[in-house]
């Protein structure tokens, strides 16, 4: 059995560094062997004090690396395809940031890619699960402490775009964890989707319609609704209020602390999602690595990362016809039952 994860971390952004820092300092039984990224100087940066690390131009070259067993992916969703592919031939651990890939066809693709692998090999970085208030929400709905729930109210701000965030993206690469939030939630496919754009920002990029309000449907009929907003400028927000047969709980809030001086009162709002989900980061890794290490993997699936594309594309459809469209969903392979 391995002992130790010499994991190559594909892609040194925002994400892929965060992850290499944790890899390096916080996760146990993991190392990273390998920084891939086109910007070679960025993958040099990101290897710097890490003893035994090296730096790559191209994913494959990491694969093909004797030193490497692991690969995490954290280059931008639509090059996700490509390295899943070539990773699962290799039958080696994979964590995939969200999005697994941006459509239904090509996530299909790596569904059927694992299958034919005949074991599970990939977890998807919907992070959320891991966060310690969706887990004790979640656990309130298995559990029915609160009756049935009937419904699910979503906030999910961020406080600026990335350049070339497109109106899609509001969707695949933001309302993406909704989609996956909203089914961990209940245990059950979303069915249908409807975007309704009214009143806009000024402060959103050309091309955005910012904010936006998803309504979604599951298949026992919860109700949810999504406010997606992009450019709210305050700070990063994400929420989620479940209204029960016996009550109702809210969840992501401000934390505190809360403090009143020289004649102020109040806290600070959180300025991004390494601050929001830092800790629920730290616990998806750690779990991919020990489940990794036990020669298993755990947490969200690839079907999971099929089913939330399937949505995203219908939302995408949906955010052009202002229509509810019904959300399409190949059979679920038993590897996933
Ligand atoms: N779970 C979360 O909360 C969360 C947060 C942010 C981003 N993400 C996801 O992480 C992924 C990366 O996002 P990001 O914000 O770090 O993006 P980013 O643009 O900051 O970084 C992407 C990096 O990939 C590199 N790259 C591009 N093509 C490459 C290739 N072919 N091979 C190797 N490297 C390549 C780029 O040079 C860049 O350094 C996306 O899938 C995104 O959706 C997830
Ligand atoms: O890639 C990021 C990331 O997934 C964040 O968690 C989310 O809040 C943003 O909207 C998205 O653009």
């Amino acid at each position: 059995m391995t002992e130790t994860l010499r994991v190559a971390v594909i892609g040194a952004g925002r994400m892929g560094t965060d992850h290499i820092q944790r890899l390096s300092k916080r996760i146990h039984g993991a190392e990273v062997a390998a920084v891939v990224d086109v910007d070679l100087a960025r993958a040099q940066a990101a290897i710097e004090g890490i003893p035994g690390a090296v730096a790559l131009a191209d994913a494959e070259e990491a694969l093909n690396n004797g030193d490497v067993n692991a690969v995490l992916i954290a280059t931008p969703g639509f090059l996700h395809e490509d390295i899943l592919l070539k990773a699962i031939a290799k039958d080696i651990p994979i964590l995939c940031e969200k999005p697994l890939t941006p459509d239904a066809e090509s996530s299909w693709k790596v569904v059927e890619a694992e299958v034919a692998l005949g074991h599970k090999r990939i977890q998807v970085g919907f992070m959320r699960r891991f966060d310690a208030e969706y887990a004790a929400l979640g656990s309130v709905i298995r559990n029915n402490e609160l009756g049935e729930l009937l419904m699910l109210h979503h906030q999910h701000r961020n406080p600026s775009t990335p350049e070339g965030f497109t109106n899609e993206m509001l969707i695949n690469d933001s309302v993406v964890h909704e989609f996956d939030a909203i089914r961990f939630f209940t245990g059950e496919e979303i069915t249908s989707i409807q975007v309704r754009l009214g009143k806009a920002t000024k402060n959103a990029p050309n091309g955005q319609h910012d904010p936006q309000h998803v309504l979604l449907e599951t298949e026992s009929g919860v109700l949810a609704d999504v406010e997606i907003y992009v450019n709210a400028k305050y700070g990063y927000e994400v929420g989620t209020q479940a209204s029960f047969e016996e009550g109702v709980v809210s969840i992501g809030g401000d934390k505190g602390p809360y403090t009143r001086s020289a004649g102020r009162w109040g806290g600070n709002v959180t300025p991004g999602f390494e601050e929001r989900f830092g800790a629920a980061y730290d616990v998806e890794i750690q779990s991919w690595v020990d489940a990794a290490l036990s020669g298993e993997i755990g947490g969200p699936t690839a079907w999971d990362g099929y089913a939330t594309a399937a949505c995203c594309e219908a939302g995408v459809e949906a955010q052009k016809n202002g229509e509810k469209v019904a959300v399409k969903l190949a059979a679920k392979p038993d590897l996933y039952k």
